[in-house]
C-alpha cells in the first residue's frame, strides 16, 4: 500500500485531507508540526509527502516548511514532496521547485488537482526506486559544459545545459522561451531524453499550426459521430502522451478559448473526448515553449494568467544566436559537414570573410537561419570554400545585407525580418503555410508579420 504523509499545521485542512482521500487507499499519515512529521517520515518511509510551507515555529513565514523540505530529500532522496503555497506565491513554489520538491499546489488546496498530484507522485516514485539509475543528474555535476545532441560552448548555453539536467530529474512542468529557430524543441527532447519518463514517447502538439476549430479534438480526440465527418472514434495527442511528455509547441499561440479547456486538463489530468462522456485519466508531464513574450501577453489580456502560473513555474530561456560568442562559427562547421555528407559534395571550409560574415550578422531566424544558409551554400558554392556570398551575407556591413551602418539593430532587425517574409512568400507563391514553415515561424505569426510591414499577399 502506498504510503502518503501530510504534514499542515491548520487541523481543519488535516480532517478536510482525510475525509477526501480516505477513499484512495493510501495508507495516511497526518501531521501537524515538523517534529511529528520528521518521526512519522522515520517509520513509514512515505513515498509522497505533501508539505505546506507554513509550520510551527514559523507559521506566518516559510523557514520551518524549508527545513523540513531539505532535511527529508537528504534522508529519502526518492520521496515525491508537493509543497503547498499560498495563492500567489510563485517565488516559493520556484524556490521549492529548485530546492527538490516534485511538484506544488496552491491554497485553498483543491481535492482533484491534488489527487491528480499525488497519483503521479507515486508513480514517479516508483520508477525512481525500480531504476535509480535513469536519474543522470547526481553525477552529472555543473561542470558539464557540453549536452549532446547541442553544439555550443558560450557561458549562456551551459546556463542552458545545466538547467536541462535539473529539470529532468523532477516532473515538474517546464517553459522553453526563445526566438524562433533558437532550439527550444531540441530542448524539450532533451529533457524528455534524460527524464523519468524517457521509455515512454514525446508527444508534441503544435498550438499555432492547427485551426482553431480542430484544436479540442487534436488535444483530446473525438468519438464516432461527434462532429460532420468524424467517422470513427480518434484518439487525441494527449492520450498518445500518456505516461510520456505533451509538447506543446507554439503555447503563446494557443486562442483563448483552449487555454481554458487546457487548464481544466492541468489541473486533473483528466478530459473528455469531443462528443463523449467518459472522463479519462492520464499522466503526463508538460513542457510548452513560445517564441512570445508571455508576461506581455498576459498583461495585455491574450494569455490566461492561471495558465501561465501552471505551465511557467520553471523555465529555460535559450539566448539569440548573436549572443552566443562564437558558436554561430562552431555550428556553421558541424551544419557544413553534415551538409556536405548528406549532399556528398566536397567542401573545404568557409573563407575568412565568410567567418567574418557570420560573427557580424544578426540572425533573425537564429540556428535555423544558419542550418539555411549553410545548406544553400554547400549546393550553391562553385569552390572548395563557401565565401560570404554563398551564404547571402554581405561580408562589410555589421548587419544583414544592404543595411546602412548607421542604423539601429531594431531598424535592422525589421528590414530583415520584412526582407525575409516577402522572400518566402514569393519562393513559395503565396502559400502561407508553406513561407512560414521555411523561416521557421508560425502561422499566426506570420500573419502579423504580414501586418506589421504592411505586406499584402
Ligand atoms: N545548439 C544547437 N546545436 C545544434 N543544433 C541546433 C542547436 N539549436 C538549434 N539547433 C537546430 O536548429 C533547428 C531549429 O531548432 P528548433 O526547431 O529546436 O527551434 P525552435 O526554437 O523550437 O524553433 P520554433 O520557435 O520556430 O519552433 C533544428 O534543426 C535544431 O536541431
Amino acid at each position: 500500500m502506498h504510503s502518503l504523509l501530510i504534514v499542515d499545521d491548520n487541523e481543519d485542512v488535516r480532517s478536510q485531507l482525510r475525509w477526501g482521500l480516505s477513499k484512495e487507499g493510501y495508507d495516511l499519515h497526518l501531521a501537524g508540526d515538523g517534529e511529528e512529521a520528521m518521526a512519522l517520515f522515520r517509520k513509514h518511509a512515505p513515498g509522497v509527502v505533501t508539505l505546506d510551507l507554513g509550520l510551527p515555529p514559523d507559521p506566518e513565514g516559510t523557514s520551518e516548511g524549508f527545513r523540513l523540505l531539505s532535511e527529508m530529500l537528504k534522508e529519502c532522496p526518492e520521496t515525491q514532496v508537493i509543497v503547498i503555497t499560498g495563492h500567489h506565491d510563485k517565488k516559493n513554489a520556484l524556490k521549492a521547485i529548485n530546492s527538490g520538491a516534485y511538484d506544488f499546489c496552491r491554497k485553498p488546496v483543491d481535492l482533484s488537482e491534488i489527487k491528480v498530484l499525488i497519483n503521479r507522485g507515486f508513480y514517479l516514485h516508483s520508477l525512481r526506486s525500480e531504476n535509480a539509475k535513469v536519474l543522470p543528474v547526481a553525477a552529472e555535476g555543473r561542470t558539464e559544459d557540453f549536452m549532446e545532441g547541442f553544439i555550443g560552448t558560450c557561458s549562456a548555453m551551459k546556463e542552458v545545459y545545466y538547467s536541462i539536467r535539473k529539470v529532468a530529474a523532477t516532473d515538474v512542468p517546464v517553459l522553453v522561451t526563445g526566438e524562433s529557430g533558437t532550439g527550444k524543441e531540441l530542448v524539450a527532447r532533451a529533457i524528455h531524453a534524460r527524464g523519468l519518463r524517457k521509455a515512454a514517447s514525446m508527444v508534441t502538439i503544435n498550438c499555432g499550426a492547427i485551426p482553431e476549430n480542430l484544436l479540442e479534438a487534436e488535444f483530446f480526440g473525438h468519438e464516432k459521430g461527434a462532429f460532420t465527418g468524424a467517422i470513427s472514434r480518434v484518439q487525441g495527442k494527449v492520450e498518445y502522451a500518456d505516461k510520456g511528455t505533451l509538447f506543446l509547441d507554439e503555447i503563446g499561440d494557443l486562442p483563448f478559448n483552449m487555454q481554458v479547456k487546457l487548464l481544466r486538463f492541468l489541473q486533473e489530468m483528466v478530459f473528455q473526448r469531443v462528443g463523449g462522456r467518459a472522463d479519462i485519466l492520464v499522466n503526463t508531464r508538460i513542457i510548452a515553449a513560445t517564441n512570445v513574450d508571455l508576461e506581455e501577453a498576459m498583461n495585455a489580456g491574450r494569455f490566461r494568467e492561471d495558465l501561465y502560473y501552471r505551465i511557467g513555474v520553471v523555465s529555460i530561456h535559450l539566448p539569440p544566436l548573436r549572443e552566443r560568442e562564437d558558436d554561430v562559427l562552431l555550428l556553421a562547421d558541424m551544419f557544413l559537414e553534415q551538409m556536405s555528407r548528406e549532399n556528398n559534395v566536397a567542401v573545404n571550409g568557409f573563407t575568412a570573410s565568410a567567418r567574418k560574415a557570420m560573427l557580424h550578422y544578426s540572425w533573425p531566424g537564429n540556428v535555423r537561419e544558419l542550418e539555411n544558409k549553410v545548406r544553400r551554400a554547400v549546393i550553391m558554392a562553385g569552390g572548395q570554400r563557401i565565401s560570404a556570398e554563398d551564404l547571402n551575407l554581405d561580408e562589410r556591413a555589421p548587419q544583414s545585407s544592404g543595411q546602412p551602418a548607421n542604423v539601429t539593430l531594431k531598424e535592422a532587425r525589421n528590414a530583415v525580418e520584412k526582407e525575409m517574409v516577402d522572400a518566402a512568400l514569393k519562393r513559395f507563391s503565396g502559400n502561407i503555410v508553406q513561407a512560414a514553415k521555411s523561416i521557421g515561424v508560425s502561422r499566426p505569426t506570420f500573419y502579423d508579420l504580414l501586418k506589421k510591414h504592411d505586406i499584402s499577399v
